[in-house]
């Protein structure tokens, strides 16, 4: 078994990494029932294609299921859950198991949050990008007309249990998306782990195990550390982890928060975009922007996209939650491992940048 920790004071928990954990969800869920009852909150799909690996714990298992897909994020499926919860009589200190991707993880989430004011909830993985990144740092979320992820709460989870056996069952498309997420650890501040990404990648996606423990261990471990120094996101140090988003959250929203483009794929776009910008603007060598684009584009991600247009993706990016004094901040980069927090773009600059991206340049 790995273990991480997020040090947070009181708010501390552990991420634990094992093949093969849910084969012991008895002993690993039983911390989380109340007597015997255990609530676990899924998918639909996740449920019919995982839920039996948590039933076969013998708890007393209640299983509710939503949706499945990125419009489950939603005011109308969040009160549905919370009805449901409320009907269960889940008192303030009875655990939710948040088992699912990041669209269960993020709703769970927000549900614990505001659940009698606020109850614990565990988080139990099962997309790539859940175990490297969603599951970690307590950001909980819906999307709203006005944007990705507008509603929601800081809500750290009690702990992190992740087996990377579910990804077995896992759509290859879902895992490269995931996949993005994970290298943008490389590309934020460790080029070595990018280095890694380029050399193992292909074996990760493939299915080998010691590569995907290797990137979700990394991966967790360097995001334990930022959620860890900056919770909230107010010192600047979390807002790293956003590298890619500002660009991304647009194509989402573009796409209607829909599976035309998944999280993960907007965010390697945003990541392409991010790095040739920072080339453009003279920040970054142009043969950086082009090596991350070239891992992305061989990872199968894509790195161009006809979505919107460059005014109507600048109009989304003046909503991003980031902005402070009127001013969106951009996460760019001085080369791979080397992003950085700038606040003196103008969005009138990145429409003309966009401009010439779609015609080319
Ligand atoms: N809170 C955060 O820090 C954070 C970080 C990154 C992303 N997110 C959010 O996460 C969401 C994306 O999460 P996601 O990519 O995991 O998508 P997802 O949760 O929508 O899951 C993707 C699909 O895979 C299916 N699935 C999940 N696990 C499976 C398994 N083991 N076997 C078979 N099918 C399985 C689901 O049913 C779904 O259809 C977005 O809403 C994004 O904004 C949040
Ligand atoms: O944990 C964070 O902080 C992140 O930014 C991780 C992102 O991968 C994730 O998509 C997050 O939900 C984006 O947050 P938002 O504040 O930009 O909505
Ligand atoms: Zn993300």
């Amino acid at each position: 078994m790995r273990r991480v920790d997020v040090g947070l004071g009181e708010r501390s928990y552990p991420i634990l990494i094992e093949n093969g954990l849910l084969d012991r969800a008895a002993e690993m869920l039983a911390p989380y029932a109340r007597g015997r009852r255990l609530i676990v909150v899924a998918d639909e799909q996740v449920w019919a294609q995982q839920g039996g690996r948590i039933e076969a714990s013998g708890l007393d298992v209640t299983a509710l299921t939503v949706p499945a897909g990125e419009s489950s994020k939603s005011w109308d499926v969040l009160a549905g859950l919370v009805d449901r919860l409320l009907a269960l009589e889940v008192e303030r200190s009875d655990h939710l198991i948040a088992f699912g991707g990041g669209m269960v993880g993020d709703l769970t989430g927000f549900a614990a949050s505001i659940l009698k004011r606020g109850c614990p909830f565990v988080q139990v993985p099962t997309t790539l990008l859940a175990q490297v990144d969603s599951s970690v740092g307590g950001k909980t979320a819906i999307n709203a007309p006005a944007g990705k992820n507008m509603v929601g709460s800081f809500h750290q989870p009690a702990a992190v249990l992740i087996d990377p056996s579910t990804l077995e069952t896992l759509d290859p498309r879902q895992l490269r998306a995931g996949y993005a997420e994970v290298v943008k650890y490389g590309l934020i501040s460790d080029p070595h782990f990018f280095a890694w990404c380029e050399s193992h990648g292909a074996a990760l996606l493939a299915g080998e195990r010691e590569a995907r423990l290797h990137a979700i261990e990394t991966s967790v471990r360097a995001k334990a550390a930022i959620v860890g120094e900056d919770e909230r996101e107010t010192s600047g140090r979390r807002a790293l982890l956003n590298l890619g988003h500002t660009f991304g959250h647009a194509f989402e929203a573009e796409a209607g928060f829909s599976d035309r483009l998944l999280h993960g794929e907007a965010v390697a776009l945003g990541m392409a975009l991010a790095f040739r910008f920072s080339a453009s603007r003279g920040l970054c060598p142009a043969e950086e922007a082009a090596r991350v684009e070239a891992h992305l584009s061989a990872a199968g991600l894509p790195v161009r996209s006809a979505l919107g247009t460059p005014a109507s993706l600048v109009a989304h990016m003046a909503h991003d939650k980031k902005k402070t004094g009127g001013r969106v901040p951009f996460i760019l980069a001085r080369g791979i491992g080397q992003a950085f927090v700038d606040a003196t773009v103008e969005l009138a600059e990145v429409e003309r940048f966009l401009e010439e991206w779609r015609a080319g340049a």
